[in-house]
């Protein structure tokens, strides 16, 4: 897909600068024009400009700015966002301070400096395209991070963007992430930023419970069902009724149990174990593996039909070394809550400590931080916690390959939210073509 041009509209009742403007921007822009006030702000109506050019002295005022700043007014009560650049052509610098204050981008003096114009047509186009990214993330709601998610990378940022957009929804969402890359912590944003958040929230680890308590822990058993069912249980699926299960490590059900939660999905009708009864439930699914989904159903371990019903959304969660810059943030935050829960007089970190932190590669993601934190709070001799203290002395350089590698993903995460990710509008943020776009997502990893 290529991306449209952008439109430029030029407002000059001069024949000769009209065809001269048009001629210059033809390459880059969609262009119209008009010669007076009446036509620019019809076509500005119909086919709305990014940036406008307009001359000031406009009939029936070819010599005031009486005309040219009414044209202006109009255009901007159109549309807020379009970047009108001005110019006059007497040598009278007043009408152009008063288009500015009347909401002109920027004007330039006639007779126009092509070369200069463009700058000042580029940086406008520039502005406003961050300023409409702006308003669509903010009208997808992220007017900031997450409650209870620190972090501010572009790779975090795209995931907070994206759990803002889902959650209101019912779709089922599939997590996918290393070990202790938060995914229960975003599976709990899901459910507090939906219409379920008044609620329960239940989470079951599929890993964690023996394979045969496992069946009745999600669907609950009658009296009686199997030895030692003493009482009528009520399984985590209905206690999650109105709310949120939360489906952890499902990549490790065991596939009687995958075919049950799949017959569960189709009919959203429970039976308890050794029960007739059946019982309606409402809940939506949020389901996190750090497993190969596909190479599991590959190797037929687990269900390809399950894993469509699962995946009606899949959110990504990068790994805490492809955004290290978030590491010192979590850092201090981590120490800051552990220092204050332990009564300890910690307030943040020496330089080695700093370095260590940005250079690890920490395996155990978000979690292994944490707990790395916990320990040193509890060792740390003086106000600041040192590397020692976090036992990250010695923590090995990052090598060249690995910082470009970094680089590469940071940079990439980066134009992919920056261009809401549009591949050729990212492709051309770094310079790249599509195809090496594409290689890099590919190399990366990376969901898009
Ligand atoms: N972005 C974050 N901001 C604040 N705390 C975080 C963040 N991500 C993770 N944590 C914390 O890190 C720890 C691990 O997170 P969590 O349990 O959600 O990871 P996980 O991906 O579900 O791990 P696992 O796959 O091992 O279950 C938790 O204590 C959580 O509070």
């Amino acid at each position: 897909m290529t991306e449209p041009l952008p439109r430029l509209l030029i407002v000059e009742d001069d024949l000769g600068v009209q065809s001269q403007l048009k001629w210059s921007f033809s390459d880059e822009w969609l262009i119209d024009v008009a010669a007076d006030r009446a036509k620019a702000l019809e076509i500005a109506a119909r086919t709305p400009p990014t940036i406008v050019i307009l001359d000031l002295g406009l009939p029936p005022e070819p010599n005031g700015a009486g005309e040219g700043l009414a044209t202006l007014e109009g255009l901007i009560s159109l549309n807020p966002l379009t970047k009108v650049i001005v110019s006059s052509g007497n040598e009278d610098h007043r009408h152009a301070l008063s288009a500015i204050r009347l909401g002109a981008y920027d004007f330039y003096p006639k007779p126009v400096d092509i070369e200069h114009l463009r700058l000042i047509t580029a940086r406008a186009a520039h502005l406003r395209r961050l300023e409409e990214e702006n308003r669509q993330l903010a009208r997808a709601g992220h007017a900031g991070p997450l409650a209870n998610v620190i972090g501010e990378s572009a790779a975090i940022q795209a995931v907070c963007q994206m759990v803002r957009r889902v959650a209101s929804t019912t779709v089922n969402v599939l997590l996918l992430g290393e070990s202790g890359t938060g995914k229960e912590v975003f599976a709990h944003s899901l459910h507090q930023l939906s219409g379920r958040a008044g609620q329960p929230f239940v989470a079951i680890n599929c890993a964690a419970i023996p394979e045969n308590l496992l069946e009745s822990e999600l669907f609950g058993h009658e009296k009686g069902a199997f030895t030692g069912a003493l009482r009528q249980t009520t399984g985590k699926i209905q206690q999650a009724n109105g709310g949120t299960l939360f489906l952890d490590e499902i990549g490790d059900m065991p596939p009687p149990l995958q075919a049950k939660l799949l017959r569960f999905l189709q009919s959203r009708v429970i039976e308890r174990v050794g029960g007739r009864q059946s019982l309606e439930v409402d809940v939506r699914i949020v389901s996190a593996t750090n497993r190969d989904l596909g190479a599991l159903i590959e190797k037929g371990e687990f269900r390809e039909d399950l894993y469509y019903r699962l995946d009606e959304v899949k959110i990504a969660l990068p790994p805490l070394r492809d955004r290290i810059e978030d590491a010192p943030l979590l850092a201090q935050y981590f120490l800051d809550s552990f220092a204050a829960s332990m009564g300890r007089k910690v307030t943040g970190f020496s330089s080695d400590a700093q370095v260590a932190l940005s250079a690890h590669p920490w395996p155990g993601n978000v979690r292994e931080l944490e707990n790395r934190v916990k320990r040193a709070v509890v060792l740390a001799e003086g106000r600041l916690v040192t590397a020692k203290d976090m036992d990250l002395v010695g923590g090995a350089m990052p090598t060249l390959r690995e910082s470009r590698r970094r680089a590469d993903y940071q940079a990439v995460t980066t134009a992919l939210l920056l261009a809401g990710n549009n591949l050729s509008l990212a492709a051309k943020y770094l310079g790249i073509s599509r195809p090496t776009l594409y290689d890099l997502i590919e190399t990366h990893n990376i969901h898009v």
